[in-house]
């Protein structure tokens, strides 16, 4: 392996004479030196630069090079650590060695042991730095709250890296209980704000006259209940991290005075007149598709362009292969631990069962499934008898399946209904899933309504539609009935929602060339 031909190295020797000839000795190896005399002065280096090599002298005039060795051992544990030694403190030298140090050299000693000593050091530096790239190479399995190694997961964890300890805006979207609000945490942990609040802002969930104050907080009097000054979750994220969760529900009104406070951290409490500054950094995240909000004139389109400045799509559950049993092995362990059960794995076909199952819900459904398996079971291995009703009975949606209202699952989606949408228009699309249905082999709808056309032609002679009609009016029907979710609906036609912007599109079209034909 080759040595490195430039290295850095803090010597502290307290010989002047001493620290100017193992400086002559290091600098003929390619090293660039610093020579300090003192203990405090090799500590204050180190608070501005870390060396490749520190070369310490065991004993100092102002303290021991073991102390020394203890506070770099805990603060820089990167440096690799050269003791020099006296005869008299061997012993001492021995010890540095099983508290860290790489190794030491007994005084007196020539130019050619000390460049042996400095060339295994580095040796030995290189190949931690290999171990290291290769093991970061690696697809990740865990990753700061996550579970999950699909290629599509890998991406995520590559991008909250790329973007932790940046200020710049996130905005995370993905279907309900694909993990936003674990990926939020981890761009937070990730990020030199680790040490500073995490908020997190459910802007659906908050009643419409109170989330102002929620946000920039209320002073004594300010409205009815308000019986002292409060601090709303800017105050209280300063620092730190804003996350505001189904931010596609906040109110018009507030989206405006909302766009100020991005701009400059500026705001005032309800009730105040002092402005107050905060450093935040905003973190967002919506299970609709933003820009379809903003073309709808729900979301405004500032506030769109301050906010989705780093985008981050986490994909559907049913799009991450093994990841499913890898979530599901990691539950089984979790509740079987909380419920004192005794369940060590999955059957095959329970398995099977598992991994072929669309997932609308997402891992929070999978979760679910798992502790209700583990609470209401009491073996020990899951099979296929013990999986609920909607497992066995779903099917990925095959050619009889053309109302897409037969294949709302009973899962724990519920979260999203009841918002009081409408349904959409045909705004266009702008936004592209990555993680397409076609990509992955899934059912095409336009195959499944052909299917059904062709049933229908054999049964019926009269009113005979176009196909595209007809798959236009199945999928709208979907979307009505997820008020206007089109993920949602998308995932009860086992389609990706950009299919269903795609196949908007092409309507337009056809629209448009019928409305032609007939002028
Ligand atoms: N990759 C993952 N690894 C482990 N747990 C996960 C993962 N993704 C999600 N979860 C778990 O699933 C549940 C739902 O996650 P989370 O609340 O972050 O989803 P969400 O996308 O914000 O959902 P919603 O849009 O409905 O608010 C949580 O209990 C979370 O811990």
């Amino acid at each position: 392996m080759e040595i490195k031909h430039s290295f850095t190295v803090l010597l502290v020797e307290d010989s002047m004479s001493l620290g100017a000839l193992y400086t002559e000795y290091l600098r003929s190896e390619g090293a660039k030196v610093t020579h300090v005399n003192h203990g405090e002065d090799a500590l204050t280096e180190l608070m501005t630069w870390q060396p490749d090599l520190l070369v310490l002298d065991i004993k100092l005039p102002d303290m021991s090079g073991m102390d020394i060795l203890q506070k770099v051992q805990a603060q820089y544990p990167d440096t690799t650590v050269i003791m020099i030694t006296a005869h008299g403190t061997i012993d001492l030298a021995v010890e540095s060695m099983k508290s860290g140090a790489f190794d030491f050299i007994i005084k007196p000693f020539d130019a050619k042991r000390l460049s042996i000593t400095v060339r295994n050091a580095l040796k030995q530096r290189q190949l931690v730095n290999l171990v290291a790239n290769y093991e970061n190479s690696l697809p990740k399995a865990n990753y700061m709250g996550f579970i999950g190694e699909s290629l599509a997961m890998q991406t995520v964890y590559k991008t909250i890296d790329c973007v932790a300890n940046s200020k710049a805006s996130a905005f995370i979207i993905g279907e309900s209980g694909t993990g936003k609000e674990v990926c939020a945490q981890a761009i937070h942990h990730a990020g030199n704000r680790r040490d500073k609040p995490f908020i997190a802002l459910n802007c659906a969930s908050i009643p419409k006259d109170l989330i102002e104050s929620e946000i920039f907080g209320h002073t004594k009097g300010a409205f009815t209940g308000a019986i002292a000054n409060r601090d709303g979750a800017a105050t209280r994220a300063h620092g730190g991290t804003l996350f505001l969760d189904e931010v596609c529900e906040m109110d018009l009104e507030l989206q405006s005075k909302f766009l100020r406070f991005i701009q400059t951290g500026i705001f005032q409490r309800v009730g105040g007149t002092k402005e107050e500054k905060v450093d935040v950094r905003f973190v967002s995240a919506t299970n609709r598709i933003p820009w379809d909000e903003v073309k709808l004139g729900r979301f405004r389109e500032d506030l769109f362009y301050r906010l989705h400045v780093i985008p981050i799509e986490l994909p559907a559950l049913r799009v991450r292969g093994k990841d499913v049993m890898l979530l599901a092995q990691k539950f089984l362990k979790e509740y079987n631990a909380e419920e004192g059960k005794l369940f060590k794995s999955f059957t095959s076909d329970a398995k099977k069962i598992l991994q072929a199952y669309h997932w609308p819900g997402n891992v929070r459904q999978l979760q679910n499934v798992i502790r209700q398996m583990v609470v209401l079971n009491s073996s020990d291995v899951i099979d296929c008898d013990m999986l609920p009703r909607q497992l066995l009975e779903s099917k990925r949606p095959s050619t009889q399946s053309v109302t897409p209202i037969s294949l709302i699952p009973t899962a724990d989606i519920s979260r999203q209904e009841g918002s009081g949408r409408q349904n959409e228009s045909s705004a266009k699309p702008t936004h592209v899933n990555a993680f397409s249905g076609d990509e992955y082999g899934q059912s095409n709808v336009g195959e499944r309504i052909a299917n059904q056309e062709l049933d229908t032609l054999l049964t019926q002679s009269q009113d005979i539609i176009p196909l595209w009609l007809s798959e236009k009016q199945t999928i709208e029907a979907a979307i009505e009935h997820c008020n206007g979710n089109v993920p949602k609906a998308a995932a009860m036609l086992d389609i990706s929602a950009s299919t269903i912007y795609r196949k908007r599109q092409s309507w337009d079209e056809m629209e448009k060339e019928k409305e032609g034909v007939s002028s």
